[in-house]
């Protein structure tokens, strides 16, 4: 493909990539990997390249373009080398007419810029949030420790006690290190919330809101396989990955439940007042992971974010019920916004007499309200708000 081919198909995803994120579709990943599969004459350096350039015109858009095409000419107005190439030749975008206008640019869409504003995330804080993540793997102990794995190439090591860091784009799930359920890929943020769990061998835990078990996992290695470690969540489908990955990694000590939405308890009705620990990593407006999910900032609005804080705070309820006096209570959420994270927390232990804060020491992030928050600005990992209470 000419280079120019390649800018005018970034643009027919991007107009794909934009209608997905108004219907709340499928994310700008997967619509890329389905017309790879179905346009097979673009090869590995024509699909790299479109990739590049569909992901860089997302992140150089603040509100939601018009068109894939003012996206693109958006794109052109910071990288100097896509200009020429709307130039009308075969395949290529057709020139560009006085009266065409490129998207704005921006952090995110205005409304959800001063939410982050006032969430203390402005400036350099808020540009990082869409710069490119690295790829963080966590040493799965119950199979390998992170001082003697060899892994194909050398990575380094992260604060996370079992964390490693590799340039993104990495094919680790090659690696018969991953195959052997030695490593996982893991946030180094992720991997501190698990830390903040503290979960010990002996000990029953609960992961509420499981999904495919990124935290489940590194809660069991934490435990040696000791105790129990209940995952529970309301996504049959993505529970049921579960499963096979514990298996691949060696972790036998997780049983999972599946929840009736609005009737969580049910499933849980046994563990009431049971566990030594209860961790709510709670559904949430992803701010903290733009980094890998740019376009995530255009499916958000304001009557999903009040959703999504409506299902936070029942959660941490239904949570605080589990929890067994003396136990603790861990709210996680990967937003950078204080209404999902140091305000929701608040909001909990002001209603909840039973609950105290517990200071959290990690080796990063910095205090917000009664937890800690992690930035990609600050400590270069997914945004994370992390918080633990006590029970009396
Ligand atoms: C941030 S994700 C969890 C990610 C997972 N803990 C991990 O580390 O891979 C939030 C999860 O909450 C689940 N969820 C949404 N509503 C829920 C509810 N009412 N009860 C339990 N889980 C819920 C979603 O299905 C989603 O899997």
């Amino acid at each position: 493909m000419t280079p120019a081919a390649r800018v005018q198909t970034a643009i027919e995803l991007l107009d794909k990539v934009i209608a997905s994120a108004r219907a709340k579709g499928a994310p700008a990943d997967r619509i890329l990997a389905d017309w790879f599969k179905s346009n097979r004459f673009a090869g590995s350096k024509d699909r790299r390249a479109i990739r590049d350039l569909v992901f860089a015109a997302i992140r150089a858009c603040g509100p939601v373009p018009e068109s894939g095409r003012a996206a693109m000419l958006r794109l052109a107005q910071v990288d100097g080398s896509i200009l020429p190439l709307f130039d009308g030749s075969n395949y290529g975008p057709k020139v560009i007419e006085e009266s065409e206008e490129a998207a704005a640019g921006g952090t995110a869409p205005d409304w959800l810029a001063k939410e982050l504003a006032v969430s203390g995330i402005e400036g350099v804080d808020a540009e990082a949030m869409l710069g490119r993540a690295p790829l963080d793997l966590r040493v799965n102990t119950l199979k390998a420790q992170r001082a003697t794995i060899q892994l194909p190439v050398a990575a380094e090591t992260t604060a996370a006690p079992n964390g490693l860091r590799l340039p993104s784009g990495t094919p680790v799930e090659q690696w018969e290190e991953f195959r052997e359920g030695k490593i996982e890929v893991q946030d180094t943020g992720s991997q501190l919330a698990c830390e903040a769990v503290a979960a010990q061998p002996g000990e029953t835990v609960i992961d509420v809101c499981a999904g495919g078990g990124g935290k489940t996992l590194a809660l069991s290695a934490a435990m040696d396989n000791l105790g129990r470690v209940i995952a529970s969540d309301t996504d049959r489908s993505r529970l049921s990955r579960l499963m096979p990955r514990a298996e691949r990694a060696g972790a036998t000590n997780i049983e999972t439940r599946l929840l009736d939405p609005g009737k969580e308890l049910d499933a849980l009705a046994d563990l009431e007042g049971k566990a030594d620990a209860v961790l709510v990593d709670a559904p949430c407006s992803g701010t903290g992971t733009w980094r890998r999910n740019p376009e995530a900032r255009w499916r958000l609005d304001e009557k999903e974010l009040a959703r999504l804080v409506d299902i936070q705070a029942r959660l941490l309820d239904i949570a605080a019920r589990l929890v067994r006096p003396g136990g603790r209570l861990v709210y996680v959420t990967c937003s950078l916004l204080d209404a999902e994270g140091a305000g929701q927390f608040d909001a909990f232990l002001s209603r909840s007499p039973d609950f105290a804060p517990h200071a959290t020491s990690l080796p990063l992030g910095a205090p917000r309200g009664q937890g800690i928050r992690l930035t990609p600005k600050a400590d270069d990992t997914d945004g994370f708000f992390i918080a633990c209470a006590g029970r009396a």
